[in-house]
């Protein structure tokens, strides 16, 4: 059984009871729990809360984007929660990670504190209609200036870890959704790689949400990736 494990599965459900039987499936021992957008919005802390309390370890993913103030004191909220790591955005700037670095500085439970660089659901010509280069280009760049504010890590693609790793040192993590098993649908995400694969390029953990959650037999195939990365 992993002691460190590497996948974080995302708990995008419509209900905290659908989370919540997700979780009395799997141990803390086989992964790491994320609660996004979606579930936090329906659930709320209170079951942030619960999660925490069954002995996960929470990755809070709000990737929170606003003035520094409001992203501070919302990450300082979140380390209240007692999550394991919570995100900010890096395109939200210097100052706004800055603020959120300091803002932890005094948590005796301070959480990783990640920064999103470019969606795994964007290609270069979404990020062209933006005004803003490849995702080889502005990848680095949101990550060196994260690593430069203090950042303990970024979100980006199994893609570009091989790049980050050589650009950010060894401690620096990488946490990387858009993963999908040979032979899945890539639906929404755009830069994808299996596994395997992303933990040979240098991914520290990998973002699993719809090919665990929404397959056959969600906990088998938990076990079957797990057995896939040792
Ligand atoms: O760049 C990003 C940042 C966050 N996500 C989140 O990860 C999961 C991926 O779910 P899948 O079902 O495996 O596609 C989801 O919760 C996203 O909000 C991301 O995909 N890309």
């Amino acid at each position: 059984m992993a002691h460190d494990p590497k996948i974080l599965v995302a708990l995008d459900f419509q209900d905290a009871a659908a989370a919540l039987a997700f979780a009395e499936r799997v141990s803390p021992s086989q992964c790491r729990l994320k609660v996004g957008k979606e579930l936090f919005t329906v659930a709320g802390p209170q079951l942030v809360e619960q999660l925490v309390a069954r002995g996960f370890d929470v990755f809070l993913d709000l990737k929170f984007h606003d003035i520094p103030n409001t992203v501070a004191q919302a990450v300082k909220a979140a380390a209240r929660l007692g999550v394991w790591m919570v995100n900010v955005h890096a395109s939200g700037g210097r100052k706004m990670m800055e603020a959120a670095r300091d803002a932890l500085q005094d948590e005796p439970r301070k959480p990783l504190l990640i920064a999103v660089t470019v969606l795994t659901s964007m290609d270069g010509a979404q990020l062209a209609e933006l005004g803003l280069p490849e995702p080889a280009v502005q990848v680095p760049l949101l990550a060196r200036l994260a690593l430069d504010c203090g950042m303990d890590g970024v979100v980006c693609s199994a893609q570009e870890a091989v790049v980050l790793k050589k650009l950010c040192g060894a401690d620096f993590k990488l946490v990387t959704p858009g993963i999908r098993p040979a032979g899945v649908d890539a639906g929404d995400q755009s830069r994808i790689m299996t596994p395997e694969a992303a933990m040979a390029a240098g991914a520290d953990y990998l973002v699993i949400g719809r090919p665990i959650t929404q397959s056959a037999d969600p906990l088998a195939t938990l076990q079957a990736i797990n057995a896939s990365l040792a």
